[in-house]
């Protein structure tokens, strides 16, 4: 089945054209790296994607439905998270929110199951002995890891995560990039991922988008992640190049690299 289907679509803050005519499918299962530059509009079509944005023009479908009807089959993770951190929330209680923002409960005393759900979603990412540990107190990798436990409570069909690895050191980035691996492996999770840097994630990408307010290209990273295609967003200095089974993007200075797809 298909889980995102694009058909023309523009993407608008009043009269400004933020996103043209964009075009795509992604199955169900596939995971899609969507790269670009800043300001390429990638936030944009997330936050479209997850129904929070409706200026928009074409057809946007998730699972058959619009946006806007298909919220309980979505989780998204935004760039920077929106916790009040100086509520001091456990580990276990940010994770529940998952839930609760889903039932639209008020008031703060968690039921037992979803609790327990919580535990579940922890103990999947491999952070089930840190429960009851202030959130504020974890490392970025942590906290990020939490979020996704928090994003997946809901089992969601469809996970839109903004820049999951930004901020992060190379080992917190490596571990994050894991979760993920196995979510798609365990779960079969649709995933949509923005990157600056494609570098940790493209082994499980099954799909790259290359946006620069339009769409560049679109295809399997052996596909996208070339000289001819790069060069059009990242400028003549951009290169694709190949060492023993890696192949290695360099974009102006910054260095994407991806391991050999099997
Ligand atoms: N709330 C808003 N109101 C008006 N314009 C906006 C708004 N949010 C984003 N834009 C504009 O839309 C364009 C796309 O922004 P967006 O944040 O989607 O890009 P991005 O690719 O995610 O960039 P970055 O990599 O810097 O996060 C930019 O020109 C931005 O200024």
């Amino acid at each position: 089945m298909e889980a995102v289907i694009s058909e023309n679509v523009s993407i608008y803050y009043g009269n400004y054209e933020a996103v043209k005519g964009l075009t795509f499918k992604l199955h169900e299962g596939e995971t899609l790296l969507l790269m670009g530059p800043n300001g390429a509009g990638k936030t944009t079509l997330l936050r479209t994607l997850a129904g929070f944005h409706k200026e928009y023009t074409g057809k946007l479908s998730i699972f058959g439905k619009p946006p806007h009807e298909s919220k309980d089959l979505i989780s998204y993770v935004p760039q920077s998270h929106y916790l009040n951190e100086r509520v001091p929330l456990t580990v276990l209680e940010v994770v529940a929110m998952g839930q609760i923002y889903k039932k639209s409960f008020v008031h703060f005393k968690i039921p037992k199951e979803i609790l327990k759900s919580a535990e579940e979603a922890l103990s999947f990412v491999g952070l089930e002995s840190i429960k009851d540990k202030l959130f504020k107190e974890l490392s970025g990798g942590q906290k990020q890891r939490v979020l996704l436990a928090r994003a997946l409570i809901s089992n969601p069909k469809l996970l839109l995560l903004d820049e999951p690895l930004s901020a992060l050191d190379p080992s917190a980035r490596a571990e994050v990039a894991g979760i993920l691996n196995k979510i798609k492996k365990e779960r079969g999770i649709t995933m949509i991922i923005t990157t600056h840097d494609v570098n940790p994630l493209t082994e499980i990408g099954d799909k790259v988008m290359l946006l620069n307010r339009e769409l560049i290209a679109f295809g399997t990273p052996p596909e996208v992640l070339r000289d001819e295609i790069i060069s059009r967003v990242y400028g003549s200095l951009s290169k694709a190049v190949r060492v023993g089974d890696k192949l290695y993007c360099i974009i102006g200075d910054v260095h994407i690299h991806r391991g050999e797809r099997k």
